[in-house]
């Protein structure tokens, strides 16, 4: 479990490192530089000895430290001395006013002057192979304008390879946005913890590789009051549900997937498939006759239960398969036709399983607000609360919210933690980077997966593994964190065979089968 924070987050943190436990600020600061100057010997190192056998190595890189009066241009200033005391011919150029400068970088400025380094104060006419992107860190409060501007332009014109510290300038720390203009950069070497504005974008895209690196900022400066927001990592695979080496297939869960419409086969067929490829015992589909054929071919693994019109046998058939189940998804592919607010009506007034709510069924619940008011209700109810899971990307959610699809954006975290705790469920809002609220204020975010992931049927895999992950007895917002997290995962070996132009909804189910073999070895 690794910890993403906002700037606020980090400053606390940082506070606390220096006044609570009494670690020098300074020391910080030359443990951050020496980081970031590691980097770059080693980047420097491994090009030296792969060009060794083509003749002379040539001379070291022209660097360029470009620094703001911040304590982050502190830290480029303390970098550029490192880098020239190892052998790098290297300029420092110090933008702003120098009576603005921080205790600490004014203090880093003075010892440059010690030891007879100049520091420019205009950015000079010339070509850099290094430049070191100081001049904003997580202090950046506004729109980057005249001479910083002017300055991020230059950066980003030169052909030179771009490390920020800490983060791109130009970046926010908290959203990812660009603040009027951005460093675009090819390594960002960050401090303690990874900021959110690295991670979401388009602050991920301007900050290249990121690199977290330790400088003695550690989880106790929070004093116990950690981040909001939490990710898993490649150390985390303890959450996969455990496997009874005696089980049958009743103990690894039955699922009832209500899915598919007239036309609509394929969106049943992904998610149910993917149901089985998570783990689950058994899944019922439910869906319209006419998917019979190609349900039974497609997946012979699956049962049906299907329908046509409304009838009181219908009602039946749909009470029975609900009685069978340990746990219910409704939604992907489902169409909004009368029998399908039928069926969504006789689930959530007629069952107490855990339930997931995804696609269509979302939507009629937007449109029919008498049903989602009752949802709440019994959500709020302790006696008639469920394990509940609504899947919803940010047009859906919209649609449930009444806000335009980017309100939900710009919100989404604050929102998702409101719909959590309205619905007492795991509220996932889906997107490049997805995000899990739990009722009680827990915050996941996804760092897995990638764009070749935004093709149609997508969504429907991933409520099949969460179907399959809630059947074999995960509570829903476990079920909803190790779900997005797989379905990531899946579709990130998925885009390595194919590139992410490459895959389909089909690539994921597949690719979670290979999936866990390797999280099981990781494990042993
Ligand atoms: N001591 C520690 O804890 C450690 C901190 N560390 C490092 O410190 C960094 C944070 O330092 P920081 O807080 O000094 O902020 P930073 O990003 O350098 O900039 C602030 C300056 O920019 C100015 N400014 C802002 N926006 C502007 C704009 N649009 N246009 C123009 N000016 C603007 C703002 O001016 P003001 O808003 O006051 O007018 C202020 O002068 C952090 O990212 C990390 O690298 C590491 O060394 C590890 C230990
Ligand atoms: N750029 C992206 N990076 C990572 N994941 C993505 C990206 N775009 C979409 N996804 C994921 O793909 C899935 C798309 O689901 P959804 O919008 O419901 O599609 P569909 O309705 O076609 O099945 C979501 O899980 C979402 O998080
Ligand atoms: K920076």
């Amino acid at each position: 479990m690794e910890y993403l924070v906002t700037s606020a987050e980090m400053k606390r943190c940082d506070g606390n490192t220096i006044e609570h436990f009494g670690m020098p600020s300074m020391v910080l600061m030359e443990r951050a530089a020496l980081a970031c100057a590691e980097e770059l010997i080693a980047r420097d190192k491994k090009l030296k000895e792969a060009m060794r056998p083509f003749g002379p190595v040539p001379p070291a890189n022209r660097t360029l430290v470009a620094a703001g009066t911040g304590n982050n241009g502190g830290d480029g200033l303390a970098i550029g001395r490192l880098l020239s005391q190892a052998g790098f011919p290297v300029d420092f150029v110090l933008l702003g006013k120098e009576e603005k400068c921080s205790a600490e970088t004014a203090a880093q400025l003075k010892i440059l002057e010690n030891y007879g380094y100049r520091v420019m104060r205009k950015l000079p006419e010339r070509e850099y192979d290094i430049i070191i992107d100081s001049i904003f860190g997580i202090g950046l409060t506004r729109p980057v304008e005249g001479s910083f501007a002017e300055a991020v332009e230059y950066i980003n014109a030169q052909d030179a390879y771009v490390l920020s510290v800490d983060i791109p300038s130009g970046i926010h720390g908290d959203t990812g946005e660009v603040m009027g203009c951005a460093v675009q950069a090819d390594v960002t070497v960050t401090f303690g913890f990874r900021k959110l504005g690295l991670v979401l974008y388009p602050g991920a895209r301007y900050a290249g590789k990121v690199l977290c690196a330790d400088i003695g900022i550690t989880q106790e400066g929070f004093l116990g009051e950690y981040p909001r927001i939490f990710t898993w990592n490649k150390e985390d695979r303890g959450f996969l549900p455990v496997r009874l080496q005696e089980g049958n297939k009743g103990t690894f869960g039955k699922v009832l997937l209500i899915a598919g419409s007239r036309g609509m086969a394929g969106a049943c067929e992904l998610s149910a498939a993917a149901v089985l490829k998570s783990g689950a015992g058994m899944v019922r589909a439910v869906t319209p006759e006419s998917n019979r054929v190609i349900m039974q071919t497609a997946l012979p693994e699956a049962m049906l239960t299907t329908y046509e019109k409304w009838t009181p046998q219908a009602e039946e058939k749909l009470r029975e398969a609900c009685a069978w189940a340990n746990v219910i998804a409704v939604g992907p592919g489902f169409g909004k036709s009368p029998e399908a607010l039928r069926i969504l009506e006789a689930v959530l007034k007629q069952t107490m399983q855990p339930l997931i709510i995804d696609a269509d069924a979302l939507n009629l619940l937007s449109e029919h607000r008498e049903l989602l008011d009752e949802l709440i209700q019994r959500q709020q109810e302790p006696e008639t609360r469920r394990e509940l899971i609504l899947t919803p990307h940010p047009g859906e959610f919209g649609r449930l919210a009444g806000k335009k699809t980017d309100e939900i954006q710009k919100e989404a975290a604050a929102l998702t933690l409101e719909w959590a705790a309205r619905l007492q469920a795991a509220f996932i809002c889906k997107g490049a980077r997805t995000l899990v609220g739990s009722p009680e204020g827990r915050l996941y975010m996804n760092l897995t997966g990638n764009s070749g992931m935004a093709t149609a049927g997508s969504g429907d895999v991933l409520t099949g593994i969460l179907a399959g992950l809630s059947a074999q007895g995960m509570h829903a917002f476990d079920a909803a964190c190790a779900g997005v997290y797989l379905h990531g995962m899946a579709g990130d070996r998925a885009a390595h065979k194919k590139s992410e132009y490459g895959v389909t909804a089909g690539d994921l189910t597949l690719e979670l089968e290979a999936l866990f073999p390797e999280l099981l070895k990781k494990l042993q």
